[in-house]
């Protein structure tokens, strides 16, 4: 199976997780994409979705599915989004797409993260996948110095503005021992919008799709 194959077969295994009449909050990305294919085919079962980027709004409007405002909806029991790299405590990096905080703040509200990845994304430690950074334009010489301090690369995502009109440090080299300790660490430095670490929120079950089918830790 070829990793489109992988994707789009983890991702229509996480429609089970989908509860009938509710709404649902759907991530960003190829997998993601492959998710809202799927939940097109059950639309008339939900009430709509909160929208983790433009877009996936845009996608899921494509689809007929009703787009709802995150500050409109009282309760979220599901949210489904991919990874580009998780390990076994369910820890992610995310942000490869740019969507990283609007997707924290989804992932935040959920009841429920569902993450679903190909089997690529599984790793023993973060870091090999450089870890995106969303920071206010102005602060981004600042930013950079301040990650060059924690031992990072940063390299600037050229020509790429966010859905909140913001830029993207992508940061290289980076020893993530304690993901939770360096999510707080970024957290802290002015002008960080957020960092791609899911440590503070993790995932809840992590569906990975391999040749032998879908497995779920
Ligand atoms: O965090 C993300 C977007 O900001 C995506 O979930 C992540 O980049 C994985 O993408 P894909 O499913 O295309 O491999």
């Amino acid at each position: 199976m070829d990793q489109n194959a992988l994707k789009k077969q983890v991702a229509e295994a996480a429609l089970r997780y989908v509860p009938e009449g509710e709404v649902v909050g759907v991530g960003t990305g190829s997998t993601a994409n492959f998710f809202i294919d799927g939940l097109a085919a059950m639309k008339d079962r939900i009430t709509g979705a909160v929208a983790s980027s433009e877009a996936t709004a845009e996608r899921l409007r494509g689809h007929g599915i009703p787009v709802l405002a995150l500050n409109d909806v009282d309760r979220l029991p599901v949210y489904v989004d991919g990874a580009d790299a998780v390990n076994e405590h369910r820890e992610m990096i995310k942000g490869g797409g740019g969507a990283l905080t609007r997707e924290k703040i989804v992932a935040a509200v959920a009841r429920e993260f569902v993450c679903i990845v190909d089997g690529s994304k599984k790793v023993k430690r973060l870091g090999g996948f450089p870890l995106p950074v969303e920071v206010i334009p102005m602060a981004r010489s600042y930013v950079a110095r301040k990650l060059v301090g924690l031992g990072g690369r940063p390299e600037y995502r050229e020509g790429f503005v966010t859905d909140n009109g913001n830029i993207i440090l992508d940061v290289h080299n980076l020893d993530i021992v304690n993901p939770l300790d360096l999510e707080k660490t970024l957290n802290n430095i002015t002008g960080v919008v957020t960092n791609g670490l899911f440590a503070l929120r993790p995932a809840d079950v992590v569906l990975v799709g391999e040749g032998g089918g879908v497995s779920v830790y």
